[in-house]
């Protein structure tokens, strides 16, 4: 790949986890971010232990080597609460743009069973045509504002929302104007659409409109057992559902070449969530690193 125009970050959920603050309370935001420097990463996500204060973390990050490319954030459009997405948006994307960010990734959080304890393939929410309208109409809102700022908005296809199978992931572009982009996350489309060939296919027939790329790999024996067993997204998390890309069932030499051939530029992000004490993110980081220089070639 051409490191002119990828880049590579780290998400710091493999460190402390925001949706289960209990798995990695340990790790200190400092240490998060020196081990993600001496990995080798040159950009990060925003977990909740970072300073909000970008006179105070961009000093910190910057003696690192580290730049922020992005940070989550929850959309409620579906259930009609546009005006204080927007407001919430506005403050999230000020904040972005003072770190230099240029994307914004959100999530369509409205029914969304990800938080919770139900069965993530079975309980999964199904948006109504009305629901749909109003989540088009709130993107196509934000994509609107974000360009005001020179930014752009991303949507995150995620397991146990709305926005999660390739058909749904082909509804929301389909009804989203094309300055609205796709988050792809290579460990939630395997996990949703079960092989590497469904997950290309998300890749290959979008990349135009992604602009962001999240690298996790998935284990297939924890997918497996979280759908027998009905459990919930966050029961997978803990069980293992997640790894660093080279230590789970995906061959990710075909997602770079599809990126590297398709001109692809941004960030690919390695964000691996799994429980700190029984994965050292530090150990995960420097592997996920080396198996990026092998089969990327950056
Ligand atoms: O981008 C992400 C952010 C996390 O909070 C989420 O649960 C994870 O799975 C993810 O892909
Ligand atoms: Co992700």
């Amino acid at each position: 790949m051409n490191s002119e125009r990828v880049k590579l970050a780290i998400a710091p959920i493999g460190w402390t986890n925001d949706d289960m603050p209990e798995l990695g309370s340990e790790n200190t935001f400092q240490q998060t971010v020196s081990e993600m420097a001496l990995a080798g990463f040159t950009g990060s996500e925003v977990g909740s232990k970072y300073p909000r204060d970008p006179a105070v973390l961009k000093p910190m990050l910057e003696i690192r080597g580290i730049q922020i490319c992005n940070a989550w954030f929850s959309t409620f459009f579906a259930n009609g609460d546009k005006a204080r997405t927007i407001d919430e948006f506005i403050n999230h994307m000020n904040f972005l743009h003072a770190m230099g960010a240029k994307v914004i990734g959100c999530s369509e959080q409205s029914k969304s069973i990800q938080g919770t304890t139900l069965a993530v393939f079975d309980d999964k929410p199904h948006f109504t045509d009305e629901e749909w309208r109003l989540t088009a109409e709130g993107y196509n809102e934000l994509a609107e504002i974000a360009a005001e700022k020179g930014m752009q908005v991303a949507l995150h296809h995620h397991m146990g929302t709305g926005i999660q199978t390739r058909a749904e992931i082909d509804r929301f572009l389909a009804e989203t104007n094309d300055n609205v982009f796709l988050l792809y996350d290579t460990g939630h489309a395997y996990y949703s659409e079960g092989s590497q060939q469904e997950m290309l296919a998300i890749l290959d027939r979008y990349l135009p409109r992604i602009n962001h790329v999240h690298l996790k790999d998935v284990r297939d024996d924890v997918v497996a057992q979280i759908r027998n067993e009905k459990k919930s997204f966050l029961d997978g998390v803990r069980a293992g559902t997640f790894t660093v890309p080279g230590d789970g069932v995906i061959d990710f030499r075909p997602v770079f070449a599809l990126l590297d051939e398709r001109g692809y530029t941004g960030w690919m992000v390695v964000e691996a969530e799994q429980d700190p004490a029984l994965a050292n993110p530090f150990e995960y980081a420097v592997k996920a690193r080396k198996y990026i220089r092998e089969t990327a070639g950056i």
